[in-house]
Parts: C-alpha cells; sequence; structure tokens
C-alpha cells in the first residue's frame, strides 16, 4: 500500500491534539514542517471534522458496536467527514486504513478502519444532510441559550457550521486585480481565496487578513490622524495595522513577545510604524488621546474559524478572563486623557464579557458615558441597550455571516 497523505495524516494529529488532549489547533509544531499547501489541507480537514463532529458520530455509531480506542476513532471521524463531504471514496478509505496500519495502537483496528469506512462511503452521504446542524457543547451552549433564546443560538450554530469567508482589511487603495466584495463596512470578502499570500497587494502589504466584524472596533474611533493612541492588547496587530494606517502614533502593547514578533513582521509588511512594548497592559504607564483594549476573552465569537474552540475546553477559564477584563478596563480609564475616547471590545458571544462590562464600569466610574456609534454603516439591529454594538455570526447570512463581537466607545471628561 501507498504512504498516506501527509496532509491526512497531519489532520488526523490535530485532531488528537483537540479532542484528546484539549490543545488549540494553532499550536502545532509539527504543521510547520510541511509544505504551505499541505499545512493549509491539514488544517481545513481538522477544521471540517470539528465542526462536523456531531454528525460523524451519528452515522459511524450505527455501524460500531463499541466506541473504538480515540486514535482509532479520530481516524474513522476523519474518514467519516471526508466521505461525506465529496471526498473520493477509494482514495479515503485506503490512506485512513493504511493510516491505522501505520500505528503501534491502532494496526489492531485496521479491519474495522476498512470495513466502517466502506458501509460509509455507500450510505453516509445520503445521511449527512438530513442530520441537525451539529449543536454545541453544553458548556458554551446553556449560556448562550440563556443570553440569546434558542431559536438565535441555533442560528449561531448554523454560522459556525458554514465556515467563514475570508475578509481584508485595506491600507489605502485597492489593488489591481483583488477580486471580491466591497462590504458596507469598507472590508473586502475575497472571493475563492486559496493560498492569500499569493494574492495582489499581499507582498506589497497593501491589506491583511481580518474579520470584517474585527475591524470595526477602530473604525468606531474614526479620525485618529496624529493622536496618540495605545493598543492594550495588541498581537497579532490586525487593529495596531489600522491605526497607524489612519495615522495615528501608536503604542501597540502585548504581553506575548512571540505574538509581538507576529506584529513586528506585519508592520514590516505594510510599511507602517507603531511603537511596540512586551509588557503586561495593568502596569503600562502613560496618558493617551484614544485607546483601543481589545481584551483577552473566551474568543467564542471566533468559532466559525476555529472550530476547536468548543471542544478544546469547557470554558473553565472564562470567569478568571472576565475579572482580568474589568481589571483592564479600569487601568485603560487611568491612562485615558480627560475627554480621550477608549473603545473595549471583545470577540466573544457572552454578554458577561461585553454589554455587562460597560453596564459595571459604569457603575464603578461617574463621569464615565458610552458614546452610541453614528458611523452610516451600523445598522440598528447591533445596538445593544447601554450603547455598544453587538455582533453576532449569524448577522449577514446572505453575505456569508460575520465574526461575533461586542464593542463600545466610552467617555470620561
Ligand atoms: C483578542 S487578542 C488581541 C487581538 C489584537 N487586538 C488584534 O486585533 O490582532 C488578546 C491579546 O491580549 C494579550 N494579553 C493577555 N493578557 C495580557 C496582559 N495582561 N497584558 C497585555 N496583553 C495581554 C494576549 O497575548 C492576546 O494577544
Amino acid at each position: 500500500m501507498s504512504a498516506p497523505h501527509p496532509a491526512r495524516l497531519a489532520a488526523l494529529d490535530l485532531l488528537d491534539q483537540v479532542l484528546e488532549r484539549g490543545l488549540p489547533l494553532s499550536e502545532d509544531a509539527r504543521l510547520e514542517r510541511l509544505a504551505p499547501a499541505e499545512r493549509a489541507t491539514a488544517a481545513r480537514l481538522a477544521a471540517e471534522v470539528l465542526r462536523g463532529l456531531e454528525r460523524a458520530d451519528k452515522i459511524l455509531s450505527g455501524y460500531l458496536r463499541k466506541t473504538p480506542e480515540p486514535r482509532v476513532r479520530n481516524i474513522l471521524r476523519l474518514g467519516c467527514v471526508e466521505l461525506c463531504t465529496g471526498g473520493a471514496a477509494h482514495g479515503v478509505v485506503s490512506d485512513c486504513v493504511e493510516i491505522a496500519a501505520r500505528g503501534k495502537v491502532t494496526q489492531g483496528a485496521k479491519g474495522l478502519v476498512n470495513a466502517v469506512l466502506r458501509k460509509v462511503a455507500a450510505e453516509g452521504p445520503a445521511i449527512w444532510g438530513k442530520l441537525r446542524v451539529p449543536r454545541l457543547p453544553k458548556w458554551l451552549r446553556k449560556p448562550l441559550v440563556d443570553a440569546w433564546g434558542p431559536q438565535v443560538v441555533a442560528e449561531m450554530e448554523r454560522a459556525h457550521f458554514n465556515g467563514a469567508p475570508v475578509d481584508v482589511t485595506l491600507k489605502g487603495a485597492r489593488p489591481e486585480g483583488l477580486e471580491g466584495t466591497l462590504l458596507p463596512t469598507g472590508s473586502i470578502r475575497l472571493e475563492n481565496p486559496g493560498q492569500v499570500s499569493v494574492l495582489p497587494g499581499f507582498s506589497s502589504g497593501d491589506w491583511w487578513v481580518q474579520d470584517a466584524a474585527a475591524a470595526l472596533p477602530v473604525k468606531l474611533l474614526d479620525n485618529v490622524s496624529g493622536l496618540e493612541v495605545l493598543d492594550m492588547c495588541a498581537a497579532p496587530g490586525g487593529k495596531t495595522l489600522q491605526l497607524a494606517a489612519a495615522g495615528a502614533k501608536v503604542t501597540s502593547l502585548d504581553l506575548s513577545e512571540p505574538r509581538m514578533v507576529r506584529v513586528r513582521e506585519n508592520l514590516d509588511r505594510c510599511g507602517l510604524e507603531a511603537t511596540l512594548v512586551v509588557g503586561d497592559a495593568l502596569e503600562h504607564q502613560g496618558q493617551y488621546d484614544a485607546i483601543l483594549l481589545d481584551a483577552p476573552c473566551s474568543a467564542t465569537g471566533t468559532i466559525r474559524r476555529h472550530p476547536d474552540l468548543p471542544h478544546a475546553h469547557q470554558g473553565e477559564k472564562i470567569s478568571e478572563l472576565i475579572g482580568l477584563q474589568s481589571w483592564m478596563l479600569d487601568h485603560a480609564l487611568s491612562l485615558l486623557k480627560p475627554g480621550g475616547r477608549l473603545v473595549f471590545a471583545t470577540c466573544s458571544l457572552i454578554p458577561d464579557e461585553g454589554e455587562c462590562q460597560v453596564e459595571e464600569a459604569l457603575a464603578r466610574h461617574p463621569g464615565l458615558r458610552v458614546l452610541p456609534p453614528e458611523q452610516d454603516w451600523v445598522e440598528e439591529r447591533w445596538r445593544s441597550e447601554e450603547g455598544g454594538l453587538r455582533l453576532r455570526p449569524d448577522f449577514w447570512p446572505q453575505r456569508g455571516g460575520m465574526d461575533g463581537f461586542y464593542m463600545a466607545v466610552l467617555t470620561r471628561s
């Protein structure tokens, strides 16, 4: 038998890493050893399996008498999702069997993998589309249903299952040949992007990848030209790039040194400048005209592009993050010049990390006000009661959705 496709093998390692070790998809150093195209295929395959996990388990349960050993189960899940979503039956089945045959723990299950996947190849595709849209795990579904109701959560789950398009933010003019749709908020949604680093304008730094919703917190600051602006949790730097491109004097701060290397690379590629500081936002000192606090959070608004997130953990850290967000917000307010503007943002779907943070900050800080956004691209349904914006993955369904985000502009006299 021939060697299994390296991308399929890598996708399986990624699945083991997320489902058995609770680590995010992005943290696998072994991926670095693959060629860029194979790396992209492995990441795509693993993401597709995670999105369709509930359906795959349902189909596989019809052919298994007991739950197999974890690595075997993941081989079957990988094969099942590929077979049910258009993968060529012979290639998928023989690769999965070969992967099983090569592993010490899995070689005894080679026959099982072969038999089950042959049945899936014959019957699975017809079953797949009739199964319900996969649900979020309970730890996340429950607080979201409490906050938004079951209907909205079902729509969010559909958006997660559909995945995310690739959006870019332009530094200035749109480069010739960059194909995509101009969104009402100014981002470009790419058509069939493939490998983005070969697209027109990438190497010349004319744009960077950034979800349309993630581009909005900086846009809420409007004209920042010539202002001293602190980007308080900056890495990997999408918002620092926006601020620098808009002419702000940016101090870009983040706790993570390796992530700050990416901010430097991004600035260099785009020919933009910012002062980079590696450090703890809670200890940073200075006075700024404007501050962007894109606080660390559950990142539950990004599940469309990070389908590992609901599976890699059980939300254990969320209460810790909520505490950190309010300390950061208090400290950020102490760094804001009188009359300055602060945008508080989180890529979370959980109101405790968004609306509630702002409501509680207003109660803690007399004189603090929310400035409801007046930009013409703001849709009325995005507005939240306390004056911020609530964006959800189920918004813009015809356009391909957007990341979940919360953002509000604060000022103090
Ligand atoms: C949501 S991400 C920021 C994304 C970034 N604003 C962008 O647009 O590319 C949150 C960041 O907060 C950083 N962070 C976490 N704790 C921090 C702290 N105490 N001080 C500074 N940065 C911190 C993390 O390293 C992470 O890069």
